[in-house]
Order: C-alpha cells, then sequence, then structure tokens
C-alpha cells in the first residue's frame, strides 16, 4: 500500500461563536477569537490518497487530478470566503478547525477514484493542525 499526498493552500475567515451561549461565555472559551472578532488563516490542507499503484501510469491517483477535485469540491467554496456566513457546508457548525476538517472529508470522501482518501490533515496556524481519517 502506497500513501500520496497533495498539499492545498486557501485563506478564510471565520469566528469561533457558540450562539447557545452568552457573550461572556463565548469568551471565556474562545478569548479573542470570539463574539464579533472575525479574523483570518492562511490555512494548508493536506489530502493523503492510498492505494496500489497502476502498473501502466504508476499512479496511485494522478495528484493533478486530485488537485482539480479538491478545488471543485473544496477549495473553490472556501478560498478567501467567511466559513461562518458563506460556506454552505459550515452552516450550522462551529468554525473551528475539528469540525472544519470532518465536513471537508464529507465533501470530498465521494469524488475520490482510483485511491481510496486516507487521510486529511488541515493546518489553521503554522502551529495548530488537526488530522483525520474519516472515523
Ligand atoms: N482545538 C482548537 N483550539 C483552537 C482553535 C481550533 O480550531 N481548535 N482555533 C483557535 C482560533 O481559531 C485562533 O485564531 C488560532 O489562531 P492563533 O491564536 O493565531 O494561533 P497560534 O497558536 O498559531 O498563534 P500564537 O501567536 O502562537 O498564539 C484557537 N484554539
Amino acid at each position: 500500500m502506497v500513501y500520496v499526498t497533495r498539499v492545498e493552500h486557501f485563506n478564510a475567515a471565520h469566528k469561533l461563536y457558540n450562539p447557545n451561549w452568552s457573550k461572556e461565555q463565548n469568551e471565556e472559551a474562545f478569548g479573542p477569537c470570539a463574539n464579533a472578532n472575525w479574523h483570518g488563516h492562511n490555512y494548508e490542507l493536506h489530502v493523503t490518497v492510498k492505494g496500489i499503484p497502476d502498473p501502466d501510469t504508476g499512479f496511485i491517483i494522478d495528484v493533478k487530478k486530485l488537485s482539480k477535485i479538491t478545488a471543485k469540491h473544496i477549495l473553490d467554496k472556501v478560498d478567501h470566503k467567511n466559513l461562518n456566513v458563506d460556506v454552505d457546508f459550515m452552516e450550522g457548525k462551529l468554525a473551528s478547525t475539528e469540525n472544519f476538517i470532518i465536513e471537508i472529508w464529507k465533501q470530498l470522501e465521494p469524488h475520490i477514484t482510483g485511491g481510496k482518501l486516507h487521510q486529511l490533515r488541515l493546518y489553521e496556524t503554522p502551529r495548530i493542525y488537526v488530522d483525520y481519517y474519516g472515523e
């Protein structure tokens, strides 16, 4: 089994806010990321597909095609957008990195052909990232 990874990047704005909580509770939980404090991140998304290389191409999946699939189903919807307001698949979700990666998986996984989606890694900042394996 071989694992091939394509790295993508995008910029998006968000705030961390629980609508069921008071302003004070949100500030307590999320600090400067809460309430009206919209801010942006330079996200980096690592998409890893596993499989056996095709004997004719040597590819599990052509990473150029993988990049186009990711662009169509994720990047075109989130790049330069507000995750709390503009992104249909984040509607009703708290825009944490954890929730975001789960929703990205749901959008992307059905469109991966050839290999199988193995892992997503999403960097919110160079010091904060989450991994997700679809379970
Ligand atoms: N478990 C999580 N914790 C936090 C998340 C998250 O998604 N999951 N997100 C945030 C905020 O979005 C915050 O904006 C993170 O950015 P920042 O404070 O700039 O993060 P850094 O630690 O990289 O920056 P420092 O300057 O090193 O503090 C908070 N928590």
